[in-house]
């Protein structure tokens, strides 16, 4: 592998030239948790988006990430980070017969970790939450594997990473990916800005010759997990450079690295959360198949409300809670999961049948698909409380959307969080209001707001 983005390598400009990237949250619509054993599932983009910041200057040696909405404002100093990137990435494969692009999938995630933490106590960094700690560790694991893969040191002297969020933070709302998302989006602009493209090579392929990966390589945990991230999923990002800013193969590049950083905090997640906050759109997803748009005749304007319940609750935790639930009865919890799968393919045929429906149909027939999409609601809602992923807050919110003619259920890990809610075309607003205002009265926040914006987009 050949050096790139090293020191003084002429390619950076002396101002300060901050890259801006950001990626929406996520609301699962049907199939979180039974996603994690392999059932379909269906996710849209919110416009409520995670945006990071790199800026680079020479005023101190230091490597400070911040983020203000969990607290976090560390400083690394340069040199320990400069080392730091210059230590060969521990792969699974032998040989150096591998493609840049297919690093995510070849990495040994649980070394990589051990070093990062390693590297932590050395830094003497002092942080009072978990999730704090999960920042920093993510931060650090995307920084390391995407510039050290490359070869690649920070240009300047002094290196600023900051997370500003839209979202709640551990709601249910993606926050996790959609941080992830962005940040593996920085560091992979900044590693093009250090090593820029050739104007020759329209592929923006960061190392042109590098060799494809080897037939007999070992193939990491990551590859079999993430498998299926194929280019067909940028079919959702339009070409080979969409309106994000990035390629196809740099889109499936952000998501895989996201993917890998998603596992620091929730040891074996789907997969779904990083490619909803990758792509965008609304997408239907399986673990180990390329995901797909959903309402490609039409792109589906889905008006919805989210209920935060402000109950905190960790995606990890409930994930275990249903896996306990499963222990203890497999044949039941199977199931369950099968019946969940059931409803998730019966609502991405009523998508379709939505985004199928001709300008100026009868609006009858457009409100026969939300009543029946409101009863798929009600079904999963019932379904996942059985998994024992439900709240009592939870529950008294949907109470309160259905004595309105409306069905309610939790979206993401459950145990709190939010609640979401389709909001049928025509609904008299009165009415809206009305409901909007009963749950704002007893103690939710409410948000209205419409699904499958962009995915993750260069801002700057
Ligand atoms: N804006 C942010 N800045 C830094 N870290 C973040 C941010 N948003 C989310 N995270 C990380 O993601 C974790 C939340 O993940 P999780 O519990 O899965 O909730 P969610 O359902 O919102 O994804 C936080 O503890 C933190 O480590
Ligand atoms: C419960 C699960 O299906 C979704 C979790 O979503 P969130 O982290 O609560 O946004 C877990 C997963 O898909 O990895």
């Amino acid at each position: 592998m050949s050096d790139i983005g090293a020191k003084g390598d002429g390619n950076v400009e002396t101002s300060e030239l901050p890259i801006a990237v950001s990626a929406p949250g996520k609301v699962i619509l049907h199939g979180e948790h039974s996603v994690v054993y392999g059932k379909l599932a269906v996710a849209g983009s919110l416009d409520l988006r995670t945006a990071v910041r790199l800026i680079e200057n020479d005023a101190r040696d230091a490597f400070d990430v911040e983020s203000a909405t969990l607290g976090v404002d560390v400083r690394f100093d340069s040199k320990s980070i400069k080392s730091l990137l210059e230590t060969p990435l521990p792969l699974l494969v032998d040989s150096n017969d591998y493609n840049y692009w297919d690093i995510p999938n070849l990495l040994d995630h649980d070394r990589l970790l051990d070093r990062i933490d390693d590297f932590l106590d050395k830094s003497n960094v002092r942080l009072s939450h978990s999730s704090q700690m999960t920042c920093i560790r993510a931060v650090l694991y995307l920084c390391a594997g995407i510039l050290s893969s490359a070869r690649a040191q920070f240009g300047r002297e002094s290196v600023r990473l900051v997370v500003t969020t839209d979202l709640t933070t551990g709601a249910g709302m993606g926050s996790s990916a959609s941080f992830s998302v962005s940040v593996a989006a920085a560091f992979l602009k900044y590693l093009k800005r250090l090593n820029p493209p050739n104007k020759d090579s329209p592929n923006d392929d960061l190392v042109g010759d590098r060799p494809k990966q080897s037939q007999g390589s070992k193939e990491s945990q990551a590859s079999k997990e993430s498998e299926g991230f194929s280019a067909e999923a940028s079919q959702a990002s339009k070409g080979s450079k969409g309106s994000s800013g990035f390629s196809a193969k740099e889109l499936e590049f952000i998501s895989r690295w996201a993917f890998n950083a998603e596992r620091i905090a929730h040891g074996a997640p789907s997969g779904l959360d990083n490619t909803a906050c990758t792509y965008g759109s609304l997408i239907e997803f399986r673990r180990g198949a390329a995901p797909a748009l959903v309402g490609a005749a039409r792109p589906l304007d889905l008006d919805l409300l989210l209920i935060d319940t402000k109950v905190a609750r960790q995606t990890k935790k409930m994930v275990e809670v249903a896996a306990r639930t499963r222990r203890m009865f497999p044949k039941i919890f199977d199931n369950v999961l099968d019946t969940i799968e059931l409803v998730t393919s019966k609502a991405l045929e009523l998508y379709g049948e939505l985004s199928n429906v001709p300008a100026g149909a009868d609006p009858e027939e457009i409100r026969t698909i939300y009543s029946k999409l409101s009863v798929l609601f009600g079904l999963n809602q019932g379904l996942l409380n059985s998994l024992g992923v439900g709240h009592a807050r939870l529950d008294e919110a949907i109470g309160i959307l259905d004595g309105a003619g409306l069905k309610g259920k939790l979206t993401g890990a459950g145990g709190g969080g939010y609640a979401i809610c389709l909001v049928p075309p025509r609904m008299e607003a009165k009415a809206l209001e009305e409901v909007m205002g009963t749950l704002e009265a007893r103690g939710f926040d409410v948000i209205r707001t419409c699904l499958g914006g962009d995915g993750v987009r260069v801002e700057c």
